[in-house]
């Protein structure tokens, strides 16, 4: 999306029961990771179910612009011809990442073990966030940044280190995207790279490399950590990739199979990595009827069918622990707490702020507008449910993808609509998301 494109509101009213098998499109995090690591192999890459939304699409124009040969055969089907480790070629102009944090944080890692300069760019939402975590390692291993907007933040030139250098490191917040960034300059590094984690973040960084032929090894580190070791200058070998679908997508359609009164729908090939299934978790503890039809490996990764109907809920106690295995699925659970029965306090999310938007404070006040009672304490944020929401608020979605899907599917069951300002960033990580819930019955229309 440009920065320029018009505004473009919706409105959710009060839907009956929704019903139908959905298949949610592709993994984000996966679908970045498979274009960016197949760029670094020498020779084809085929991947199927790529995720084509915004994010990964801009990811792709980058692995364009950095040498690789990258096309679009089919619905989903992408063929890239990488370029091989520390291979990159001097792009012609700066890379635009438009929305994506995560494009962006492991591009520049990617970036750093190259001799290459990059101008690293996005939309009003990325220019916000912070990259100065990235960069810190990121200068240890040899890169340099250069021409650093603000606070450390986009754009920015990033000079690729000549001779970079392998690290240990210990990432201060608990972040994949940190992690990655690590890893992936580390590839270029002789010798070996560690990251030691306080709390396991998604690995699908670890389980690619390890895919395309580089020598990975993870041990576990007490109850929650991780350490993760990364021989250097490995040859990438081309492999065939899957992408399964994306559980923070299927979120969606799942909370509001769960909230409107009689629904009963199946989400097809989710995407069960245990590092990412901390809403599942969660709300079975809250009493959600979700249940595994068939459960079986794709493409490196556990996959599952789930059943979901509609359930009386209660609220629940999340422990900080959690937050990596969830932290994009917040907004979506205040949602769903508002529509349970008693307190929900989720706890320890500092790093709802550094997203699209401040999520923490978006979704506060996405409920406030609402007429839900929420309210911020500390890093926890706890929602006073009722099992009603009033409804009728217009909600600012702030640049975020998350915060616009969450609302609309408030006002699937609340009193009155909800409506948000600009739907249009959906289409960053789920493109026709208006019509595949449309096709369950939801009411969505501008
Ligand atoms: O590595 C990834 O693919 C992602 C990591 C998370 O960000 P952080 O690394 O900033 O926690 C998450 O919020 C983002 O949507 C995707
Ligand atoms: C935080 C998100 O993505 P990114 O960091 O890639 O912008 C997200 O998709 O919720």
């Amino acid at each position: 999306m440009s920065h320029n494109s018009p505004a473009s509101p919706l409105t959710a009213r009060k839907s009956i029961s929704l019903a139908g098998r959905i298949r949610v499109p592709g993994d984000k995090s996966i679908s970045h990771r498979a274009l960016i690591l197949a760029a670094l192999t020498v020779g084809e890459t085929r991947i199927g179910g790529l995720l084509e939304g915004e994010d990964v699409i801009n990811t792709a124009k980058v692995m364009r612009a950095l040498g690789a040969k990258v096309e679009r055969t089919g619905e989903g089907e992408w063929s890239v011809f990488g370029v091989g480790v520390g291979g990159y070629a001097q792009p012609a102009g700066p890379l635009d990442f438009g929305n994506s944090g995560t494009g962006c944080r492991l591009v520049m890692g990617a970036v750093a073990g190259c001799p290459i300069n990059a101008v690293f760019d996005g939309d009003a939402s990325l220019r916000k966030r912070p990259m100065r975590r990235v960069l810190d390692p990121l200068t240890r291993i040899g890169a340099k940044a250069v021409d650093v907007a603000e606070g450390g933040r986009l754009p920015l030139t990033l000079e690729g280190a000549r001779d970079p250098l392998p690290i240990v490191y210990e990432p201060p917040v608990a972040s994949a995207q940190l992690k990655s960034a690590v890893l992936l300059a580390g590839l270029a590094a002789p010798g070996e790279t560690v990251v030691i984690e306080k709390e396991a973040t998604r690995d699908h960084t670890e389980k690619m490399l390890t895919h395309f032929g580089a020598d990975v090894q993870v041990e576990q580190v007490g109850e929650h950590g991780r350490r993760i070791v990364l021989k250097g200058r490995p040859e990438l070998k081309p492999a065939v990739l899957q992408v399964p679908s994306d559980p923070s997508s299927a979120a969606f359609p799942l909370a509001a199979a769960l909230i409107v009164p009689g629904s009963d729908i199946v989400l097809e090939n989710v995407m069960m990595n245990p590092l990412r299934t901390g809403l599942f978790l969660t709300l079975r503890e809250m009493g959600a009827s979700i249940e595994t039809l068939s459960s079986r490996h794709d493409g490196g990764e556990e996959v599952a069918d789930l059943r979901v109907k509609a359930s009386a809920l209660h609220g629940a106690d999340v422990p900080a622990s959690r937050a990596p295995s969830m932290i994009d699925e917040y907004p979506i659970l205040a949602v769903i707490a508002a529509f349970a029965e008693g307190r929900t306090r989720m706890c320890g999310l500092s790093e709802l702020r550094v997203k699209e938007s401040d999520r923490l404070a978006a979704t506060a006040e996405m409920l406030r507008v609402n007429g839900v009672a929420v309210e911020i304490d500390g890093d926890d944020l706890i929602v006073e449910g009722t099992g009603s929401v009033p409804g009728g608020g217009v909600v600012a979605t702030h640049m975020d993808h998350r915060l616009a899907m969450s609302a609309l599917v408030m006002g699937l069951n609340s009193e009155k609509p909800v409506s948000v300002d600009d739907a249009a960033f959906i289409a960053t990580s789920f493109p026709r998301f208006v019509e595949l819930m449309q096709g369950l019955g939801a009411n969505l229309a501008p």
